[in-house]
């Protein structure tokens, strides 16, 4: 394999479901609020698809899904309960999937520019990637506060890989859910999809360009792609 044979090419990243088993930390964070209110909790496996949207529509989702009362009045004071116990507990069980270490490693060594392009908020996806120690991989984490719109919209792709250094027509988006592939197919920018994310929709029926079922599978997929261009 040539040495920097990635240079001039963006990878951008989404982070829960594809870089970072999140679920039973922000379930458990649901769970928490849900206990409060005298409310039963949501077993992981069953919650876990409404990881990808941001905090709100998991929050909503899930009161709703749970059967807790969800008045939008009161939506901004649960969003903030949910955010503050969320960041106090953010990487209790969280934990990078099998083989993204080393595979971001190899993909920086081969010259690709990595960056973040999640729905969690800035701040939040910051301290999840610091308390793992991922933070030196990527030139930028952008949550939907830090672009013009959020994913779906292409602009969260397009605006990471343009702050990241990266240029747009040469980069590639890496997601689990349909947020991350139809935002891919707005930016007009090829998407990996993984299939141990949090989608409800089977993976393989969310339109993207290749699967992959572990992410170290990753460099050949990429590989694929760029060849294809
Ligand atoms: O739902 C979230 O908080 C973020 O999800 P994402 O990292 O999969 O975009
Ligand atoms: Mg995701």
């Amino acid at each position: 394999m040539a040495e920097r044979d990635l240079d001039g090419w963006t990878i951008a990243f989404d982070l829960d479901g594809t870089l970072v088993e999140t679920a039973a930390d922000l379930i458990g964070t649901l769970n928490r609020m849900l206990a409060a209110r005298g409310i039963a909790q949501m077993p992981v496996e069953a919650a876990q698809h409404l990881v990808g949207h941001g905090a709100l529509a998991l929050l909503r989702h899930g009161f709703q899904e749970a059967g807790a009362v969800w008045e939008d009045a009161q939506a901004p004071a649960l969003l903030q309960e949910f955010l503050d116990d969320y960041l106090a507990n953010i990487a209790v069980h969280s934990q990078p999937y099998e083989g993204v270490v080393e595979t971001l490693d190899r993909l920086a060594a081969r010259g690709a520019i990595l960056c973040v392009a999640t729905n969690k908020r800035t701040d939040l996806s910051v301290a999840l990637i610091e308390a793992l120690g991922l933070g030196r991989h990527f030139a930028v984490v952008c949550g939907p506060d830090r672009v013009s719109a959020r994913k779906p919209d292409g602009a969260h792709v397009r605006e990471a890989v343009q702050m990241a250094g990266g240029d747009p027509t040469r980069s590639i988006m890496v997601g689990d859910g349909a947020p991350d592939v139809q935002a891919a197919k707005n930016a007009g920018v090829p998407c990996v999809v993984v299939t141990f994310g949090y989608t409800p929709i089977p993976a393989a029926e969310l339109g993207g360009d290749v699967l992959i079922d572990r992410f170290a599978e990753l460099e050949a997929a990429v590989g694929r792609l760029i060849a294809a261009q």
